[in-house]
Protein backbone atom coordinates (compact mmCIF):
# COMPACT_ATOMS: atom_id res chain seq x y z
CA UNK A 1 0.00 0.00 0.00
CA UNK A 2 2.05 3.43 -1.13
CA UNK A 3 0.40 6.71 0.81
CA UNK A 4 1.30 9.76 -1.11
CA UNK A 5 3.24 12.59 1.13
CA UNK A 6 4.77 10.08 2.95
CA UNK A 7 8.72 10.24 3.71
CA UNK A 8 10.51 6.99 2.22
CA UNK A 9 12.49 6.65 5.22
CA UNK A 10 9.57 6.88 7.75
CA UNK A 11 7.70 4.64 5.86
CA UNK A 12 10.67 1.73 5.90
CA UNK A 13 10.50 2.48 9.48
CA UNK A 14 6.92 2.26 10.34
CA UNK A 15 5.12 -1.06 11.02
CA UNK A 16 1.88 0.21 11.59
CA UNK A 17 0.95 3.58 9.40
CA UNK A 18 -2.90 3.38 9.20
CA UNK A 19 -2.88 6.65 11.35
CA UNK A 20 -0.86 8.31 9.05
CA UNK A 21 -2.34 7.16 6.08
CA UNK A 22 -6.15 8.16 7.73
CA UNK A 23 -4.36 11.54 8.47
CA UNK A 24 -3.82 12.00 4.79
CA UNK A 25 -7.56 10.70 3.88
CA UNK A 26 -6.00 7.01 2.06
CA UNK A 27 -8.08 3.58 2.71
CA UNK A 28 -6.69 1.57 5.21
CA UNK A 29 -7.63 -1.68 6.63
CA UNK A 30 -8.62 -0.94 9.56
CA UNK A 31 -9.98 2.62 11.30
CA UNK A 32 -6.82 3.58 13.64
CA UNK A 33 -7.66 4.80 16.99
CA UNK A 34 -6.05 6.31 19.92
CA UNK A 35 -7.05 8.21 23.13
CA UNK A 36 -6.32 11.65 24.42
CA UNK A 37 -4.96 10.98 27.82
CA UNK A 38 -3.90 7.43 27.30
CA UNK A 39 -0.91 7.65 29.32
CA UNK A 40 -2.67 8.35 32.91
CA UNK A 41 -4.07 7.58 36.04
CA UNK A 42 -6.67 5.43 34.76
CA UNK A 43 -3.45 2.82 34.71
CA UNK A 44 -2.37 1.47 37.55
CA UNK A 45 1.45 1.35 36.36
CA UNK A 46 0.87 5.07 35.94
CA UNK A 47 -0.56 5.90 39.09
CA UNK A 48 2.83 3.63 40.56
CA UNK A 49 5.38 5.18 38.46
CA UNK A 50 4.40 8.93 39.22
CA UNK A 51 3.69 8.14 42.87
CA UNK A 52 5.30 10.73 44.71
CA UNK A 53 7.04 12.78 42.02
CA UNK A 54 6.45 16.31 40.99
CA UNK A 55 4.36 16.17 37.44
CA UNK A 56 6.58 18.51 35.99
CA UNK A 57 9.32 17.19 37.44
CA UNK A 58 8.38 13.76 35.52
CA UNK A 59 8.43 16.15 32.27
CA UNK A 60 11.63 17.50 32.76
CA UNK A 61 12.93 13.85 32.24
CA UNK A 62 13.14 12.09 28.76
CA UNK A 63 13.54 8.97 30.11
CA UNK A 64 10.26 8.96 32.76
CA UNK A 65 8.47 10.72 29.94
CA UNK A 66 9.27 7.63 27.08
CA UNK A 67 7.85 5.11 29.53
CA UNK A 68 4.80 6.82 30.26
CA UNK A 69 4.01 7.43 26.95
CA UNK A 70 4.68 3.65 25.90
CA UNK A 71 2.61 2.12 28.86
CA UNK A 72 -0.72 2.33 27.31
CA UNK A 73 0.92 0.67 24.03
CA UNK A 74 1.67 -2.38 26.14
CA UNK A 75 -1.51 -3.22 27.05
CA UNK A 76 -3.50 -2.10 23.87
CA UNK A 77 -3.39 -1.93 20.50
CA UNK A 78 -3.48 2.07 19.72
CA UNK A 79 -2.49 2.79 16.47
CA UNK A 80 -0.33 6.01 17.56
CA UNK A 81 0.85 7.42 20.87
CA UNK A 82 1.79 10.61 21.67
CA UNK A 83 4.26 11.97 24.03
CA UNK A 84 3.35 12.28 27.27
CA UNK A 85 3.96 16.19 28.66
CA UNK A 86 2.39 19.42 28.74
CA UNK A 87 0.49 21.89 27.28
CA UNK A 88 1.78 24.24 30.21
CA UNK A 89 5.11 23.67 29.61
CA UNK A 90 5.28 26.55 27.23
CA UNK A 91 4.04 29.59 29.81
CA UNK A 92 7.02 27.86 32.42
CA UNK A 93 9.34 28.45 29.11
CA UNK A 94 8.44 32.15 28.91
CA UNK A 95 9.14 32.26 32.44
CA UNK A 96 6.15 31.80 34.50
CA UNK A 97 6.05 29.71 37.66
CA UNK A 98 3.01 26.62 36.99
CA UNK A 99 2.98 24.08 39.45
CA UNK A 100 0.49 20.70 39.58
CA UNK A 101 -1.20 21.08 43.04
CA UNK A 102 -2.99 17.42 43.52
CA UNK A 103 -6.82 17.54 43.94
CA UNK A 104 -6.48 21.25 42.16
CA UNK A 105 -4.92 20.86 38.90
CA UNK A 106 -2.38 23.55 37.28
CA UNK A 107 -1.44 26.16 39.69
CA UNK A 108 0.21 29.47 38.32
CA UNK A 109 1.22 31.49 41.56
CA UNK A 110 1.05 34.40 39.70
CA UNK A 111 -0.58 34.70 36.96
CA UNK A 112 -0.71 37.72 34.38
CA UNK A 113 -3.19 40.10 35.91
CA UNK A 114 -2.71 43.37 33.71
CA UNK A 115 -1.39 44.19 30.60
CA UNK A 116 2.09 45.49 32.05
CA UNK A 117 2.66 42.33 33.14
CA UNK A 118 3.45 41.28 29.54
CA UNK A 119 6.59 42.75 30.02
CA UNK A 120 7.85 40.02 32.67
CA UNK A 121 7.54 37.29 29.99
CA UNK A 122 10.76 35.95 28.21
CA UNK A 123 10.41 38.33 24.64
CA UNK A 124 12.37 35.68 22.65
CA UNK A 125 12.55 32.32 23.91
CA UNK A 126 14.87 29.42 22.71
CA UNK A 127 13.52 26.43 22.67
CA UNK A 128 16.19 24.22 22.11
CA UNK A 129 17.06 26.21 25.35
CA UNK A 130 14.29 25.94 27.80
CA UNK A 131 11.95 22.91 26.08
CA UNK A 132 15.23 20.98 25.24
CA UNK A 133 13.83 18.34 27.34
CA UNK A 134 10.75 17.83 25.43
CA UNK A 135 12.55 16.91 22.21
CA UNK A 136 14.82 14.67 23.96
CA UNK A 137 12.16 12.39 25.25
CA UNK A 138 10.55 11.96 21.53
CA UNK A 139 13.49 11.54 20.08
CA UNK A 140 14.20 9.00 23.19
CA UNK A 141 10.53 7.51 22.55
CA UNK A 142 11.08 7.26 19.02
CA UNK A 143 14.16 4.86 19.61
CA UNK A 144 12.16 2.48 21.86
CA UNK A 145 8.85 2.53 19.91
CA UNK A 146 10.99 0.79 16.91
CA UNK A 147 8.57 2.03 14.01
CA UNK A 148 5.58 0.13 16.01
CA UNK A 149 3.39 3.24 15.71
CA UNK A 150 3.83 6.71 15.24
CA UNK A 151 4.62 9.92 17.66
CA UNK A 152 2.29 12.50 18.05
CA UNK A 153 3.90 15.74 19.48
CA UNK A 154 1.77 18.22 20.66
CA UNK A 155 1.02 21.83 21.68
CA UNK A 156 -1.58 24.46 23.72
CA UNK A 157 -2.89 26.35 21.48
CA UNK A 158 -2.69 30.09 21.92
CA UNK A 159 -5.98 31.14 23.50
CA UNK A 160 -5.88 28.00 25.80
CA UNK A 161 -2.81 29.12 27.06
CA UNK A 162 -2.92 32.68 27.64
CA UNK A 163 -6.65 31.42 29.34
CA UNK A 164 -4.39 29.68 31.85
CA UNK A 165 -1.56 32.23 31.87
CA UNK A 166 -4.48 34.94 33.21
CA UNK A 167 -7.03 32.55 35.22
CA UNK A 168 -3.76 31.11 36.77
CA UNK A 169 -5.27 27.46 36.41
CA UNK A 170 -8.43 25.74 35.40
CA UNK A 171 -11.65 27.51 35.60
CA UNK A 172 -15.65 27.99 34.62
CA UNK A 173 -16.30 31.57 32.95
CA UNK A 174 -12.92 31.75 31.95
CA UNK A 175 -13.81 35.62 32.94
CA UNK A 176 -10.56 36.99 33.76
CA UNK A 177 -9.10 35.95 30.70
CA UNK A 178 -11.98 37.18 28.73
CA UNK A 179 -11.96 40.28 30.37
CA UNK A 180 -8.76 40.95 28.42
CA UNK A 181 -10.16 40.26 25.26
CA UNK A 182 -12.68 43.05 25.67
CA UNK A 183 -10.93 45.21 28.27
CA UNK A 184 -7.60 44.86 26.58
CA UNK A 185 -7.63 43.68 23.07
CA UNK A 186 -4.04 44.81 21.90
CA UNK A 187 -2.42 43.35 24.40
CA UNK A 188 -4.51 40.50 24.05
CA UNK A 189 -3.17 39.97 20.07
CA UNK A 190 0.02 40.66 21.60
CA UNK A 191 0.34 38.21 24.11
CA UNK A 192 -1.25 35.58 21.31
CA UNK A 193 1.36 36.52 18.74
CA UNK A 194 4.17 35.63 21.57
CA UNK A 195 2.49 32.19 22.12
CA UNK A 196 2.24 32.08 18.26
CA UNK A 197 6.02 32.60 17.28
CA UNK A 198 6.85 30.19 20.50
CA UNK A 199 4.70 27.59 19.48
CA UNK A 200 5.66 27.39 15.78
CA UNK A 201 9.72 27.11 16.71
CA UNK A 202 8.37 24.23 19.67
CA UNK A 203 6.74 22.36 17.14
CA UNK A 204 9.41 22.13 14.36
CA UNK A 205 11.36 21.31 17.28
CA UNK A 206 9.35 18.25 17.73
CA UNK A 207 9.18 17.48 14.38
CA UNK A 208 13.09 17.50 14.08
CA UNK A 209 13.83 15.35 17.16
CA UNK A 210 10.84 12.81 15.80
CA UNK A 211 7.56 13.68 16.08
CA UNK A 212 5.78 12.20 13.15
CA UNK A 213 2.06 14.44 13.74
CA UNK A 214 1.46 17.05 15.62
CA UNK A 215 -2.02 18.02 17.55
CA UNK A 216 -2.90 21.42 18.70
CA UNK A 217 -5.31 21.52 21.45
CA UNK A 218 -7.18 24.64 21.53
CA UNK A 219 -9.08 22.89 24.80
CA UNK A 220 -11.13 26.67 25.89
CA UNK A 221 -12.58 27.20 22.16
CA UNK A 222 -15.87 26.68 24.16
CA UNK A 223 -15.79 29.63 26.44
CA UNK A 224 -15.38 31.80 23.13
CA UNK A 225 -18.63 32.68 21.36
CA UNK A 226 -18.01 32.91 17.39
CA UNK A 227 -17.14 36.00 16.94
CA UNK A 228 -14.67 36.26 19.43
CA UNK A 229 -13.13 33.03 18.22
CA UNK A 230 -12.98 34.88 14.86
CA UNK A 231 -10.81 37.18 16.22
CA UNK A 232 -8.43 35.28 19.03
CA UNK A 233 -7.89 31.84 18.04
CA UNK A 234 -8.81 31.11 14.52
CA UNK A 235 -6.73 33.06 12.92
CA UNK A 236 -2.98 32.06 15.10
CA UNK A 237 -4.60 28.57 14.74
CA UNK A 238 -4.12 29.35 11.07
CA UNK A 239 -1.00 31.44 11.61
CA UNK A 240 0.45 28.19 12.82
CA UNK A 241 -0.11 25.33 10.63
CA UNK A 242 0.79 27.68 7.74
CA UNK A 243 4.30 28.69 9.14
CA UNK A 244 4.94 25.46 10.50
CA UNK A 245 4.23 23.92 7.36
CA UNK A 246 5.89 26.59 5.42
CA UNK A 247 9.28 25.73 7.04
CA UNK A 248 9.14 22.01 6.98
CA UNK A 249 8.27 21.95 2.67
CA UNK A 250 11.47 23.70 2.65
CA UNK A 251 13.48 20.53 4.25
CA UNK A 252 10.86 18.49 1.94
CA UNK A 253 8.71 16.83 5.18
CA UNK A 254 5.46 16.33 5.53
CA UNK A 255 3.67 15.80 8.92
CA UNK A 256 0.16 16.09 9.19
CA UNK A 257 -1.39 18.32 11.83
CA UNK A 258 -4.39 18.63 13.98
CA UNK A 259 -6.78 20.69 15.25
CA UNK A 260 -9.15 20.08 17.97
CA UNK A 261 -10.56 23.12 19.50
CA UNK A 262 -12.72 21.52 22.05
CA UNK A 263 -16.42 23.24 21.99
CA UNK A 264 -15.78 25.17 19.40
CA UNK A 265 -18.66 23.44 16.89
CA UNK A 266 -19.31 26.74 15.83
CA UNK A 267 -16.24 26.98 13.93
CA UNK A 268 -16.12 23.70 12.38
CA UNK A 269 -15.84 25.45 8.98
CA UNK A 270 -13.47 27.12 9.17
CA UNK A 271 -11.07 25.10 11.05
CA UNK A 272 -11.62 22.48 7.77
CA UNK A 273 -10.21 25.35 5.65
CA UNK A 274 -7.18 26.35 8.02
CA UNK A 275 -4.39 23.98 6.60
CA UNK A 276 -4.41 21.47 9.51
CA UNK A 277 -4.89 17.64 7.55
CA UNK A 278 -7.85 16.52 10.54
CA UNK A 279 -9.83 18.34 12.45
CA UNK A 280 -10.05 16.47 15.70
CA UNK A 281 -14.08 16.40 17.30
CA UNK A 282 -15.47 17.12 21.21
CA UNK A 283 -18.89 14.94 21.49
CA UNK A 284 -21.03 17.28 21.09
CA UNK A 285 -21.23 16.90 17.54
CA UNK A 286 -23.11 14.70 14.88
CA UNK A 287 -20.54 12.42 12.88
CA UNK A 288 -22.89 12.66 9.79
CA UNK A 289 -23.23 16.40 10.56
CA UNK A 290 -19.74 16.89 11.11
CA UNK A 291 -18.73 15.39 7.44
CA UNK A 292 -21.11 17.59 5.29
CA UNK A 293 -19.92 20.41 7.20
CA UNK A 294 -16.62 19.90 6.77
CA UNK A 295 -17.45 18.49 2.73
CA UNK A 296 -14.59 16.00 2.64
CA UNK A 297 -12.05 18.58 3.06
CA UNK A 298 -10.39 17.00 5.87
CA UNK A 299 -9.87 13.81 7.75
CA UNK A 300 -12.28 13.74 11.04
CA UNK A 301 -10.56 12.61 14.85
CA UNK A 302 -13.00 11.76 17.78
CA UNK A 303 -15.48 12.01 19.23
CA UNK A 304 -17.15 9.21 21.30
CA UNK A 305 -18.07 10.73 24.65
CA UNK A 306 -15.17 9.53 27.41
CA UNK A 307 -18.42 9.08 29.80
CA UNK A 308 -19.52 5.92 27.05
CA UNK A 309 -16.68 4.10 28.68
CA UNK A 310 -18.99 3.61 31.95
CA UNK A 311 -21.12 1.64 29.88
CA UNK A 312 -20.99 -2.42 29.77
CA UNK A 313 -18.71 -3.78 26.90
CA UNK A 314 -21.12 -4.75 24.83
CA UNK A 315 -22.45 -0.76 24.74
CA UNK A 316 -19.29 0.14 23.73
CA UNK A 317 -19.24 -1.83 21.14
CA UNK A 318 -22.39 -0.91 20.22
CA UNK A 319 -22.06 3.16 20.02
CA UNK A 320 -18.79 2.93 18.81
CA UNK A 321 -20.58 0.84 15.39
CA UNK A 322 -23.01 3.47 14.79
CA UNK A 323 -19.97 6.18 15.71
CA UNK A 324 -18.12 4.43 12.55
CA UNK A 325 -21.38 4.36 10.01
CA UNK A 326 -21.62 7.92 11.01
CA UNK A 327 -17.87 8.92 10.13
CA UNK A 328 -17.43 6.21 7.80
CA UNK A 329 -14.00 4.64 7.57
CA UNK A 330 -11.81 6.44 5.40
CA UNK A 331 -10.08 9.63 6.56
CA UNK A 332 -11.63 8.61 10.05
CA UNK A 333 -9.31 8.47 13.22
CA UNK A 334 -10.86 7.17 16.28
CA UNK A 335 -10.75 8.56 19.29
CA UNK A 336 -12.91 9.75 22.46
CA UNK A 337 -14.23 13.64 22.49
CA UNK A 338 -11.50 15.08 25.19
CA UNK A 339 -9.54 12.66 27.53
CA UNK A 340 -9.82 9.63 29.52
CA UNK A 341 -10.85 9.86 33.16
CA UNK A 342 -8.88 8.36 36.25
CA UNK A 343 -11.74 6.94 37.46
CA UNK A 344 -12.03 4.55 34.06
CA UNK A 345 -11.55 0.99 33.65
CA UNK A 346 -8.98 -0.04 31.46
CA UNK A 347 -10.93 -3.04 30.76
CA UNK A 348 -13.45 -0.95 28.77
CA UNK A 349 -10.76 1.25 27.38
CA UNK A 350 -9.50 -2.00 25.59
CA UNK A 351 -12.93 -2.55 24.64
CA UNK A 352 -13.19 0.82 22.75
CA UNK A 353 -9.96 -0.19 20.85
CA UNK A 354 -11.16 -3.45 20.18
CA UNK A 355 -14.81 -2.31 18.93
CA UNK A 356 -12.77 0.44 16.92
CA UNK A 357 -10.55 -2.46 14.87
CA UNK A 358 -13.45 -4.92 14.35
CA UNK A 359 -16.28 -3.05 13.28
CA UNK A 360 -14.05 -0.85 10.88
CA UNK A 361 -12.77 -4.14 9.22
CA UNK A 362 -16.51 -5.35 9.09
CA UNK A 363 -17.13 -1.82 7.24
CA UNK A 364 -14.59 -2.11 4.99
CA UNK A 365 -15.80 -5.61 3.81
CA UNK A 366 -18.75 -4.46 2.75
C1 LIG B 1 -5.79 21.55 29.25
C2 LIG B 1 -4.58 20.63 29.15
C3 LIG B 1 -3.57 20.43 30.13
N1 LIG B 1 -2.68 19.51 29.61
C4 LIG B 1 -3.07 19.12 28.36
C5 LIG B 1 -4.24 19.84 28.03
C6 LIG B 1 -4.94 19.79 26.68
C7 LIG B 1 -5.85 18.63 26.60
C8 LIG B 1 -7.11 18.79 27.36
O1 LIG B 1 -7.94 19.63 26.97
O2 LIG B 1 -7.29 18.06 28.35
C9 LIG B 1 -2.40 18.21 27.44
C10 LIG B 1 -1.86 16.95 27.96
N2 LIG B 1 -1.51 16.62 29.24
C11 LIG B 1 -1.02 15.35 29.29
C12 LIG B 1 -0.95 14.86 27.96
C13 LIG B 1 -0.23 13.56 27.65
C14 LIG B 1 -0.46 12.77 26.53
C15 LIG B 1 -1.74 11.94 26.52
O3 LIG B 1 -1.70 10.79 26.97
O4 LIG B 1 -2.76 12.43 25.99
C16 LIG B 1 -1.52 15.83 27.12
C17 LIG B 1 -1.78 15.77 25.64
C18 LIG B 1 -0.55 14.62 30.47
C19 LIG B 1 -1.18 14.94 31.76
N3 LIG B 1 -1.39 16.18 32.28
C20 LIG B 1 -1.95 16.06 33.51
C21 LIG B 1 -2.11 14.68 33.82
C22 LIG B 1 -2.68 14.10 35.12
C23 LIG B 1 -1.88 14.47 36.35
C24 LIG B 1 -0.82 13.49 36.81
O5 LIG B 1 -0.31 12.66 36.06
O6 LIG B 1 -0.46 13.58 37.99
C25 LIG B 1 -1.62 13.98 32.72
C26 LIG B 1 -1.54 12.50 32.57
C27 LIG B 1 -2.29 17.19 34.39
C28 LIG B 1 -3.05 18.28 33.79
N4 LIG B 1 -2.57 19.17 32.86
C29 LIG B 1 -3.58 20.06 32.51
C30 LIG B 1 -4.74 19.70 33.25
C31 LIG B 1 -6.07 20.41 33.19
C32 LIG B 1 -4.41 18.60 34.05
C33 LIG B 1 -5.32 17.83 35.00
C34 LIG B 1 -5.10 18.16 36.42
C35 LIG B 1 -5.74 17.13 37.32
O7 LIG B 1 -6.65 16.41 36.89
O8 LIG B 1 -5.31 17.04 38.48
C36 LIG B 1 -3.45 21.07 31.47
Amino acid sequence: KYCPGLGLVHKAFLKNDTFLCACHGQETNHVPVWCMRQAGRYLPEFREFRAGKDFFETCRSPAACCELTLQPLRRFPFDAAIIFSDILVIPQAMGMDVQMVAGKGPTFPEPLKEPEDLLLLQPKVDVNKELGYVFKAITLTRHKLDGKVPLIGFTGAPWTLMAYMIEGGGSTTHSKAKRWLYRHPEASHKLLKMLTDVIVEYLLGQVAAGAQALQVFESHAGCLGPVEFQEFSLPYLRDIARKVKDQLKESGQDVPMIVFAKDGHYGLEDLSQSHYEVVGLDWTIDPRSARERTGGKVSLQGNMDPCALYAPKERISEIVKKMLEGFGTRGYIANLGHGLYPDMDPENVGAFVEAVHTHSRHLNLK
